[in-house]
Formats: structure tokens, C-alpha cells, sequence
């Protein structure tokens, strides 16, 4: 055993400069590569005329090699970051896409990372080898390599390895402890085992990732996306992939790690923008919001509908022809009868009731004349007639008027009797004064999803997606624009002297020519369209989101394709859940699969120990997961009277910014306390952002609430107020612990007196 470890040992290929050799010549490689498409593209992009054909084609082959482009820019930092070595004799380097020898029968020189070759680099361990002698680690800066770690897989390694079965346990750690830039990275040189089956596991059917704070959920979900992408290339590109997040600041969070994978078909979105058109700024109570979240709240909208149809208590009196025209109950009865019996949406349906009652206001007309004497097409022109009265028209619009989702859901939840009327089975008095509010106020992100079931129970109206369409033209000139940034920086580095994309066309034809071809991706074209559905879709913060949200989902994903993430100990809000089961039941019944995750790589084992004693407050049956990392910084309290409370964090969240020496702090309190302590802070430290700001995530103070700072990190927390967390909101106990977790080495706890109990453990 020993000499076999002497012989690698002497294996001269171990050393960082052959590495260095190796990987500078996969960026000579990626450099050549670049060079082909960026003088193809700039060949394309020069040509003009031809047939439409031929323009199609064009049209095609600029976004096969623009798309080429960003993903070869993208993959520039650690383009290769590991090796297999192999019984056979064989090596096999790891990286972040496939390159191959042309000149040598296509010899791969780089294995794409989500390659079924490259599966063993994730999970080969001593004990279970598949194959593998040593698997290294290549770490690099920029294109330098700048160290390597080996492991080597045989049974003296399986006695020392981590009880944790971590995988190139260095590389991870030292990836851990890097300081947060405020922008999420990917994790593909470090992916673990169990992370990695999830990643890997099939595309069908519901998968569900539980797991606790900090073991890699959202990174997770977001290279399985990249993992789908690249195996289920056909399939997905058509429909593309939705990853749903909590809220604005986690999207722009996580924003950067699906593109330095080089993967752009996919849409982030949270679930109120889901809808096209509508722009939730509005804020509502929790109670509010919890109610709009309800399953009950599709019968309420139903009824709210079918209360639009309806009929006069006895007759309507209109003058049609100079002469009197009664629209009785009976005649509009029958026709609301047969419409409803149509099952069509009400914008629909509203077509059929007015075919009835033209006909039958039309034979209404004739027996003036004598209806004996009159054929069809004397009756077509009655009809006719009718259809171009403005008195008759506009009470049969007061009958069954055309309306759309916006307006329908304005007037329902700013009218008390209109809501009465609609809700008083499912919501009490108190319930439905909770719902209400002004006319014509700002819509919430709970409302986004009201909106959508209304469109279905309308039907389609496309006054939004006009504004979209709008939206869309402004979003691919940006897109164009970044291309030619793109474009510009490879040629910075391939050749200055060659004539420039930008030299032979702007950003305005570009997205011109991008528009005109009607070759969007999946992800763009999905953006404007309400009726889209995605070939898979990944849920983040899945525990959050409310029966009315899981809706709108499984409207966007009706094969049910799904990998649904999330922590049910961390459910903050009040429409949220405490069960799986309890939220996919109704659409795959008990086909869904769970997948845990159980290792913590965020939060150290100091501050796992203080949030941990929470778990068992909560009626939920998952376990703490366990801490890769410890700091040996324990976790400290900070006791102050009710008046200094403000300061008090100011002060501590200074104090904590000096230590974490340039690093990012978080301030997190109860929503109750964010103005006061907000100012507070901007005083003590004027570059603090307060709330959701977009520059939130740079800057190095940020003041949040827990559900601003759902799924994000820090290296430092200050936790203000726990036992407001606790008096605030039913699901408090939750609020704090995730509030705790979301640092990455240093925690603070400010509070007025006593502490609640389970935070008992912190030093004071
Ligand atoms: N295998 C890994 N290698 C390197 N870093 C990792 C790995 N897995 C997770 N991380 C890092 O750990 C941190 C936590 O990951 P992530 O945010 O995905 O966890 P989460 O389970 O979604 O957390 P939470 O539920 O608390 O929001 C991130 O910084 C992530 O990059």
C-alpha cells in the first residue's frame, strides 16, 4: 500500500506547474473558441437582404453564437477545478463545460461538470470508489492555478476521512470562509454527495428538498436547473425553466449563478410577477394577506363572478326603434342559463348569453311586424339592429358586462356589499373588514395570485399583455446591449485591432434584428405570456407560499415537473405551511418524493447550538442539521433598556462592522422596529440601507426584517428584539430562527429585559 502511495507521490504530473500547463492550455482552447464565434457572429451580423428564409436563418445563427458567446465568457473564472485519476490509468479533468481535441477524434479535454463521467468527482468516496485512485481539486485565480488538493481514495484515507463524508474537505472550507460579496456563487467544485443526487436526480414528477438553514437548498435547486438544462437540453429550451423565489432582493441574490453557469433560459421570478402587467408595491397585514392566501378565496372569486351575471328583478324598459323594449327576467334567465351551462370563462360565456338575448329580443321585435310574415333574414336584420343600439347594448353590458381581472378584484375588495355578497359563506364580519380597503389602492403580492385565477375564470384579455409586450421591447434592448458589452470585452482580450461588433451595428438594431426573428428563449417569451407553461419549475422558499400562490404555480407546470425546496421550521408567513403533504395533496396526491438535505454549511456549530433548542417549539418533525464549520466566536448578548434599544443595535452593529473587517452585517429585527432602529443605524452608520433597497445587498450594513431577509447570508447578524419576533407574528418562534441563522461567523442578540427562554444558552 505504502509503495503505492510513494509511486504517486513521485508522479511528477502532481505538481501545480504541469497543472498550470494543463489548464493554460484549456484557456488557449476556450481563447480559440471565443475567436470562432465572435468572428462568425460579426460575419452574420454583416450580412443583409436575402430571402426571409435566409434571414430566419441568420436571424438563427446570431443567437446560436451570441448565446455561445456569454456562455464561454462565462465559464472564464474556474474553467477547470478538478481531476479524476482512474484505475485504468486513465485522468479526467473536471470543469465547468465540455472542450474536446478537434484535431484528435474530438479527445475530450475537459469534462462538463453535469456529464455522467464527472459524477464520480461528486460522489466516489475510500469506501465506495467507483473506479477513482484520487480525486484533486484544482484551485485557480483568474487563469493561475493556485493550489491543489488530493484525495486519495483508498482504505488507510476511508479510516481518516471526516465523519461528515465531506469531499475535498479543504477546498470546501476554504470556499466557506470567504467573505460575502452579497451575491450568491456557484458551488460547483465543492457540491457534495448528498447534494449532488439531488442535483442529478430525474426530471419527473414533484420533488421536494427539505432541509435546514444553510445546507445548500437554494444552491442546490439552482444547479439542478443547470443539471436539467444541459441533460434535457430539447425538452427544455422549447418551454424553459421557472425558479421561484420569496421576493425581489433574493431573486437579484441569487441572480448571478444560473449565468456563470452559462445558462440563460431560465426566468426567475417570485410568484407576483407571475402575472403579467402587474407590479405588487403595495403593503397589507398579515391577517390580509393570510386571507387572500386561503383556498377559499377560488370560491369567493367564483362567486364574485357570478354575481356579474344578472338578472333584472323583473323587467328592464329600453326604447328600441322609437318603441318600448322589455328585457325581461324570464328571457334573461334562460339566456344566463345556457351561457353558465357553457362552462366557459365569463368573457366567454358573455358571447352566448348575448346571442340569446338578441334572439330573443330579435323574435321580441318581429311579433310587432307579426312574426308569421317575417323570414331568417328579416330576423338577421333585427338582430343586427339590436347588436348596433347603443340603449340595448349597453343593459345587456349591465347584465354581463366584459370585464378583466384588475377590475374585478378592485371593486370586490374595496366594496363591503360586493364582498358581503361573495365571501359571507367562507369569511365572518371581521374577516371580510380585514380584506377590505380603498378603491383603486396598490396591488400586494398576495393580490398577484387573486389575479391570476380571475383571469381564468374571465378568460383572456390582452390589454396587459400589450403593456408587456412594451416591457419586453425595453427588456431586449438591455439585452442587446449587454451582448455588445459581451462582444466588446472578448474582443478586448482575443484581437483590439479587429474591427468592432459596436463599430457595425447599435444596440437599438441589434434588438431590432433579436425582436424581428421571434426567436426570444423560452424564458423571454414566457416572461409576458400569463398562459405560459414551463417545462420544469423549481420553487425556493417553498414553505412560504400560500395555497392561492401553489395555484398559480401548478397552472404554470401541469406536467407536474417540479423540484420544490424549502424548510418547513422556517415557514414565516401566516398563509405559509407546516406540511408538505398538506400543500401538494391536492394535485399529486401522494405522488411527490422527499429528498433531505442534513449538513449545515453556513451557519457554525456556535450559533447551530443556540438555534437549535427553537426546533422543539415548533410542531414540525425535522432535525438541526449539522455544522461543517466552527468559528470559535460564540454568539453574545447585548442587554439594554427599552430606550436604548435603537442605539443599542446601532452600536452594536457598528461595533460588529470593525469585526467583521470588511465583511457585510445584517441588522434584523421585528417589522415593528424597522423604522426606529433603520434611523438609528443610518445615523451611527450613514452608508446603512434600510428595507429592500436594490443596493441592499453591497452595502455593508444592511437593516431588514426576516421575511426581507429570507434565503440570504451575512458575516455578521444582529438580531434585534427577539421577543417582539415572538409577540409580532404567530410563527415568531420561526422568524427568530431563521433570523439567527443567517449569519455566516459572528452573531449579536440585542434585546430588553429577560430573553426568551429557548435563547437562554447566549452570554451576556
Ligand atoms: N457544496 C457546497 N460547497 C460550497 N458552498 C456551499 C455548498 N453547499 C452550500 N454552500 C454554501 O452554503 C451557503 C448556504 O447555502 P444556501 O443558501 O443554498 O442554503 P439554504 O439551504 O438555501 O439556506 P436557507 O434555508 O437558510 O436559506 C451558501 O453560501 C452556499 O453557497
Amino acid at each position: 500500500m505504502s509503495d503505492t502511495r510513494a509511486d504517486r507521490e513521485l508522479d511528477h504530473t502532481d505538481s501545480v506547474a504541469a497543472e498550470q500547463q494543463y489548464v493554460s492550455m484549456l484557456y488557449d482552447k476556450l481563447d480559440e473558441l471565443r475567436r470562432y464565434n465572435s468572428r462568425r457572429l460579426a460575419e452574420t451580423l454583416r450580412e443583409t437582404g436575402g430571402t426571409p428564409q435566409a434571414r430566419t436563418e441568420r436571424d438563427i445563427s446570431t443567437r446560436m453564437h451570441i448565446d455561445k458567446l456569454s456562455q464561454l465568457s462565462a465559464v472564464e473564472n474556474g474553467l477547470c477545478f478538478g481531476r479524476l485519476d482512474l484505475d485504468s490509468g486513465e485522468r479526467f479533468h473536471i470543469g465547468r463545460l465540455g472542450l474536446f481535441d478537434e484535431e484528435n477524434e474530438y479527445t475530450p479535454l475537459l469534462i462538463d461538470w453535469r456529464a455522467p463521467a464527472a459524477r464520480p468527482f461528486y460522489l466516489a468516496t475510500a469506501a465506495s470508489r467507483d473506479g477513482v485512485v484520487r480525486r484533486r481539486h484544482i484551485r485557480t485565480t483568474r487563469r493561475t492555478v493556485t493550489g491543489l488538493e488530493d484525495e486519495v481514495l483508498d482504505l488507510d484515507s476511508a479510516e481518516q476521512s471526516s465523519h461528515l463524508g465531506l469531499a475535498g474537505e479543504a477546498t470546501l472550507l476554504a470556499a466557506l470562509d470567504e467573505r460575502r460579496t452579497g451575491r450568491m456563487g456557484d458551488i460547483v467544485a465543492t457540491i457534495q454527495a448528498e447534494q449532488d443526487r439531488i442535483i442529478r436526480s430525474g426530471m419527473n414528477g414533484v420533488l421536494v428538498v427539505q432541509g435546514g438553514p444553510g445546507t445548500g437548498k437554494t444552491a442546490v435547486a439552482l444547479h439542478r436547473a443547470a443539471y436539467l438544462l444541459y441533460t434535457y437540453r430539447q425538452q427544455l429550451t422549447k418551454r424553459g425553466v421557472l425558479v421561484v423565489g420569496p421576493n425581489a432582493t433574493f431573486l437579484r441574490y441569487i441572480g448571478q449563478v444560473l449565468p456563470s453557469l452559462g445558462e440563460t433560459g431560465v426566468l426567475l421570478s417570485t410568484v407576483g410577477e407571475l402575472y403579467p402587467g402587474v407590479v405588487a408595491t403595495g403593503s397589507e397585514s398579515a391577517e390580509a394577506a393570510e386571507l387572500k392566501g386561503r383556498a377559499e378565496m377560488v370560491s369567493v372569486l367564483h362567486k364574485a363572478v357570478r354575481d356579474l351575471q344578472q338578472v333584472p328583478r323583473d323587467h328592464i324598459e329600453v326604447t328600441f326603434d322609437r318603441e318600448p323594449l322589455s328585457i325581461d327576467k324570464s328571457t334573461c334567465s334562460q339566456a344566463r342559463t345556457k351561457a353558465r351551462k357553457s362552462r366557459k370563462p365569463h368573457n366567454e360565456a358573455r358571447k352566448i348569453f348575448r346571442r340569446e338575448m338578441f334572439s330573443a329580443l330579435a323574435l321580441q321585435v318581429a311579433d310587432r311586424f307579426g312574426r308569421d310574415l317575417l323570414d331568417q333574414r328579416d330576423l338577421d336584420d333585427i338582430t343586427s339592429e339590436l347588436r348596433a343600439d347603443q340603449e340595448v347594448c349597453a343593459a345587456l353590458e349591465r347584465l354581463w358586462p366584459e370585464t378583466d381581472p384588475p377590475t374585478v378584484l378592485d371593486s370586490l375588495l374595496s366594496s363591503p356589499e360586493m364582498l358581503r355578497k361573495a365571501a359571507r359563506k367562507y369569511f365572518d364580519e371581521q374577516q371580510r373588514a380585514t380584506l377590505l380597503r380603498e378603491p383603486g389602492a396598490a396591488w400586494t403580492p398576495s393580490d398577484a395570485p387573486l389575479l391570476d385565477e380571475l383571469a381564468e375564470l374571465l378568460g383572456e384579455d390582452d390589454t396587459e399583455q400589450r403593456q408587456e409586450q412594451l416591457r419586453q421591447e425595453r427588456e431586449e434592448l438591455a439585452y442587446a446591449e449587454g451582448v455588445l458589452h459581451i462582444m466588446e470585452q472578448d474582443e478586448e482580450i482575443i484581437d483590439p485591432e479587429r474591427l468592432r461588433v459596436s463599430d457595425v451595428l447599435d444596440a437599438d438594431l441589434l434588438a431590432q434584428r433579436h425582436r424581428t426573428d421571434s426567436d426570444l428563449t423560452a424564458a423571454e417569451r414566457a416572461a409576458g405570456d400569463r398562459t405560459w407553461t414551463f417545462g420544469h419549475v423549481i420553487v425556493d422558499e417553498a414553505q412560504e407560499l400560500s395555497a392561492m400562490a401553489w395555484r398559480v404555480l401548478m397552472r404554470r407546470c401541469p406536467s407536474r415537473s417540479m423540484t420544490v425546496v424549502g424548510d418547513i421550521a422556517q415557514t414565516g408567513s401566516a398563509a405559509g405551511t407546516a406540511s408538505w403533504h398538506e400543500v401538494l395533496s391536492p394535485y399529486v396526491a401522494r405522488r411527490w418524493r422527499l429528498e433531505e438535505l442534513t449538513i449545515n454549511y453556513r451557519t457554525p456549530s456556535e450559533i447551530m447550538a443556540l438555534a437549535a433548542p427553537l426546533l422543539s417549539e415548533m410542531d414540525v418533525d425535522v432535525s438541526v442539521p449539522t455544522s461543517v464549520r466552527s468559528t470559535g466566536v460564540p454568539p453574545y448578548g447585548v442587554r439594554v433598556s427599552e430606550e436604548e434599544l435603537a442605539t443599542g443595535a446601532a452600536e452594536t452593529a457598528a461595533d460588529e462592522l470593525e469585526a467583521v473587517d470588511g465583511g457585510r452585517v445584517a441588522v434584523l429585527l421585528p417589522p415593528g422596529r424597522l423604522s426606529e432602529v433603520g434611523s438609528s443605524v443610518r445615523e451611527r452608520i450613514p452608508q446603512a440601507t434600510v428595507g429592500p433597497q436594490p443596493e441592499g445587498l453591497e452595502t455593508p450594513v444592511t437593516v431588514l426584517t426576516v421575511e426581507q431577509a429570507k434565503g440570504l447570508e451575512f458575516d455578521s447578524v444582529v438580531v434585534v428584539d427577539p421577543a417582539g419576533f415572538l409577540e409580532e407574528s404567530q410563527r415568531g418562534i420561526n422568524d427568530v430562527y431563521v433570523a439567527l441563522t443567517r449569519s455566516t461567523t459572528r452573531l449579536a442578540v440585542v434585546h430588553t429585559g429577560d430573553l426568551p427562554e429557548p435563547l437562554g444558552g447566549l452570554e451576556l
